[in-house]
């Protein structure tokens, strides 16, 4: 008689088929929105504002094997970005590309994408492996065993330890999120989206998540996209490409290096306790606080400096910022109150 052996392991996800690898463009994007306000009495109207530039001109790529983070202050545009991206809302102008090409079919594009929310939504009742297998089902009704696709997700996501731990009790927060992006990779999707991955948890289980999906992007050639608040120097080191946002326009698009490169060229030198992103950050923080978005209606063209890819800056006397140069001279930020959008603009004050 023969003995009773143990499944086989899974396959490791390097053995699975190659995936396709798709690179997500984005050009000239814009969104605006008028709201409408309804009436204290309810025989009166409802009113209807001018419509709000959310996002302005937002133009970059996101490649395979790459995590291209959106950061930027509130409000800057992040979530309606990425709701743009996952073709959860249309762009009022500019075009999104795959693979050079114009994404016209939305629900194609989701079937070859998954988009993770800012918040778990998980069945408190089941184990994580529970979990797992219940959605590959419900996703694939005729599969006669998951146990192969739960093993390859459990390692994957580095929760075999924690398989038969329920999610309500025993899991933290951050283990909760690797469960969350999991459920996104059931259809192993090519192009991954993931709102605030890192939010609400301690600087060590964020590491974790952003490590975890660092190895989802490269063992599959994943395009990665995310939006993130102020990460650490070591989450940093798990992104590719930062696109820095301000009042819904890209301020910057490329390596954390190449942010700093950029603030030196425009004489400003990073303080040796902040890394570059933080300090773009706290500059723009500052700027948001002094200008509030205004209707989009007087909006004048944007003007553009040849010498440098952003804007060049007005300066007016109330809305500067003074800031710290590399040169000690006096440097200025500052936003004409006419720019429904402004942008971030360096210029060197007399
Ligand atoms: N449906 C809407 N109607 C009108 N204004 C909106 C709408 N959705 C978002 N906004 C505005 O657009 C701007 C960008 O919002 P968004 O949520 O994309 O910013 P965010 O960068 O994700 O902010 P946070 O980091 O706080 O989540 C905000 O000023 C917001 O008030």
């Amino acid at each position: 008689m023969e003995a009773e052996s143990s499944p086989p392991p899974p396959p490791p996800p390097s053995q699975s088929p190659p995936l396709k690898t798709y690179k997500l463009t984005a050009s000239s994007i814009g969104y605006s929105k008028s709201t409408t306000i309804s009436p204290a009495l309810l025989f009166k109207p409802c009113k209807t504002t001018p419509p709000i530039n959310i996002l302005k001109d937002i133009s970059f790529t996101a490649y395979p094997s790459q995590i291209l983070a959106i950061v930027g202050p509130s409000g800057a545009g992040k979530s309606t970005l990425l709701d743009i991206l996952a073709a959860g809302t249309s762009p009022t102008s500019g075009t999104l590309l795959l693979n050079s090409l114009p994404l016209h079919n939305p629900s194609s594009f989701r079937k070859i994408s998954a988009y993770v929310p800012q918040h778990d939504c998980c069945l408190p009742q089941l184990t994580v492996s529970e979990t797992f297998a219940f959605s590959a089902r419900l996703l694939n009704p005729k599969l006669a065993d998951v146990s192969c696709i739960v093993d390859c997700l459990l390692a994957e996501l580095r929760l075999t330890h924690l398989a038969h731990t329920r999610l309500t009790h025993g899991l933290s927060g951050g283990e909760r999120r690797r469960v969350s992006i999991g459920l996104s990779l059931l259809h192993d999707p090519a192009i991954l989206l993931l709102d605030e991955p890192t939010s609400g948890l301690d600087s060590n289980s964020a590491l974790n998540v952003m490590q975890t999906l660092r190895s989802i992007t490269d063992s599959r050639q994943r395009t990665v996209l995310l939006s993130i608040h102020q990460p650490s120097f070591k989450i940093l080191a798990t992104i590719d490409k930062i696109l820095l946002l301000s009042k819904g326009t890209v301020v910057h698009y490329g390596t954390l290096s190449s942010l700093e490169g950029f603030l030196l060229d425009n004489g400003f030198t990073v303080p040796p306790q902040l890394n570059s992103l933080e300090y773009a950050m706290e500059m723009l923080n500052q700027i948001t606080k002094k200008t509030p978005i205004t209707p989009c209606l007087e909006l004048p063209p944007s003007p553009i400096n040849p010498t440098s890819s952003v804007p060049e800056t007005k300066i007016t006397g109330e809305d500067s910022v003074k800031l710290e140069s590399r040169n000690d001279l006096d440097f200025s930020l500052s936003l004409s109150p006419s720019f429904s959008l402004p942008q971030l603009k360096l210029s060197q004050s007399s």
